[in-house]
């Protein structure tokens, strides 16, 4: 019986069960649910029962036509007639287990970062990788520290990129993460171990309490099947040419105008007065809501939330996560401006956080600040400023799409837009924009306010990214040329009406804002697909 590929995956756990429910009971269920793998996992039986109840679950397994694991004991998998186990990095090295069962059909190895797993997959008897564990775990007493979805896409990324190296004899090994993963964030998982190639998932799931602690486990796989079932399907629309995102943007651009959306900031201090005026030119509604109590109830009714650390603290940063957990599950776009990330460690960590728990639609940044989120030492920030750009910003946005699987937008005298195939480049814009505080945060804003309109329209305009649409995001790559286009045009059309200085530039800008038409932003945009 062949492993399936991103299967999902059921470890099992007997002391993990709701009480009155059997492990076989559990088991049955949860194969009717759509679990494709089951792992026997013991840790307090004595070898006997651990055989008597390893026998019980071939039986099943079998009438069900799944494959059974025998986690580390090869002496029970022999005695069962069960020819697949796992191994974690301190049991039986994989060539000991061969030597012992030449007839292995299986062997799973579990890693916690990228040298186990290359190690593991350099052989060709080991065909699945079990990493984690990714989120903290209450099941295995000692797992190691949680390494999140991110830190998960760059071992699979590795992973992958070190196959490529192997003879054309070793297959592309199966990977599951494991580690914490339950229906609420195995979406996130996911989508961080989308190939950008296939748009299709790279990982199956692995859980144990997620299943065998519910009380209706035919269920909890029920519906951890059908979230894989979207990641598996999703194939990669073609690159778009010029012609085809300025029509988007006209798109776009016509829906916001009909019905703006409502903006959810949650945003620094200093720009909140400007962000809520650009978006009321937009014909947006904005909210600037920094109560965790309410961010569900908006989520339900909101168009894009933003997320801005202009001026972050631990308190702000509870309503982000609260806020973009509900965004996410609601499958609403969500816009991050991570001002300043470079400046502190403070920043910096927090954005991790931030980043392993809610998957971003658009990452909009300057130079500084997308260089920190990369870990790419080579441009420096300079509080919330940037010292520098990137000797290749093309590569730069579009390597960071890959790795945070989004859209990025690179801002600076040229922007860069990607999502990880495409890059755009737009020479839109004025000098006098650095002039005026917040013109950053209000692009933002305006990128949110076609991110809305994306949403909208996600059924009819598809997504680019890799199962973007599941976060509900619609085309959020001419959502971001539209709002990149909209604030750089009309900024060239202030600055037509010959502003005295900065502040009324700032007055300009916002008419020529709230008057900006479709036709404007197509006959002025300097938008290039690179
Ligand atoms: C599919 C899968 N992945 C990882 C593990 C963990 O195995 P290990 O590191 O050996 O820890 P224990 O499970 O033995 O506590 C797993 N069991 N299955
Ligand atoms: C066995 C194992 N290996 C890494 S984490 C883990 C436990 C997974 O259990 P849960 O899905 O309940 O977090």
């Amino acid at each position: 019986m062949a492993l399936p590929r991103s299967p999902l995956y059921l470890v099992t756990q007997r002391e993990a069960l709701p009480p009155g429910v059997s492990l076989e009971q559990c088991v049955q269920e949860a194969l009717q649910g759509g679990v494709e793998i089951v792992q026997l996992r013991e840790k307090h039986a004595d070898s006997r029962e651990f055989l008597e109840i390893a026998r019980g679950l071939q039986t099943i397994c079998d009438a069900a036509e799944v494959p059974l694991v025998i986690n580390d004991r090869v002496d029970i998998a022999l005695a069962c007639g069960c020819r697949a186990v796992h191994l974690g990095q301190s049991d039986l090295s994989v060539k000991d287990v061969c030597a012992l069962m030449p007839t292995a059909k299986s062997i799973g190895v579990s890693a916690h970062d990228v040298s186990e797993a290359t190690v593991a997959c350099a052989t060709d008897d080991v065909s699945l990788i079990g990493i984690g564990p990714i989120y903290a775990t209450t099941s295995k007493s000692d797992a190691k520290e949680a390494l999140g979805p991110r830190k998960l896409a760059r071992i699979i990324d590795a992973l992958r990129a070190y196959e490529r190296t192997l003879s054309s004899a070793n297959g592309r090994v199966s990977i599951v993460a494991i580690g914490g993963i339950n229906a609420s964030n195995a979406a996130r998982v996911l989508h961080m171990t989308c190939n950008f190639d296939t748009g299709e998932t790279e990982a199956g799931l692995a859980v144990i309490s997620a299943i065998v602690s519910s009380p209706r486990p035919r269920e909890a796989a029920q519906s951890l099947s059908d979230i894989l079932a979207d990641y598996r399907s999703e194939g990669r629309s073609h690159k778009p040419s010029r012609e085809d995102l300025l029509a988007n943007v006209v798109r776009l651009h016509d829906s916001s105008r009909e019905s703006g959306g409502l903006l959810h900031h949650i945003t620094n201090t200093v720009v909140q007065n400007q962000c809520a005026n650009v978006a009321l030119a937009l014909r947006a509604s904005p909210i600037m809501s920094m109560s965790p109590e309410e961010a569900g109830d908006l989520s339900a009714i909101l168009g894009c939330l933003v997320i801005n650390l202009g001026t972050l603290t631990d308190d702000s940063l509870r309503v982000m996560k609260e806020a973009g957990r509900h965004a996410n599950s609601n499958k609403k776009p969500i816009v991050f401006d991570p001002v300043g990330v470079g400046a502190s460690a403070f920043r910096q960590s927090k954005t991790d956080q931030l980043l392993d728990h809610v998957q971003m639609s658009i990452i909009k940044g300057n130079a500084g600040e997308l260089a920190a989120l990369s870990g790419d030492k080579s441009v420096r920030a300079r509080g919330v400023d940037s010292a520098g750009g990137f000797a290749d910003p093309v590569k730069a946005v579009r390597d960071l799409a890959r790795q945070e699987r989004c859209v990025v937008v690179l801002t600076g005298q040229i922007d860069y837009i990607s999502d990880g195939m495409t890059v755009i480049k737009l020479s839109n814009g004025v000098p006098h924009l650095g002039n005026i505080t917040g013109s950053g945060c209000a692009t933002g804003t305006c990128i949110a306010a076609y991110a809305s309109a994306a949403h909208s329209m996600s059924t009819t305009m598809r997504a680019t990214v890799p199962q973007a649409s599941i976060w509900g995001g619609g085309d959020m790559l001419s959502a971001a040329v539209g709002g990149i286009l909209a604030m750089t045009v009309a900024a060239e059309i202030a600055m037509e009406k010959q502003p005295g200085g900065p502040s009324t530039f700032t007055g300009h800008l916002i008419d020529a804002l709230y008057n900006l038409t479709a036709q404007n932003l197509v006959e002025r945009a300097r938008v290039e697909v690179v």
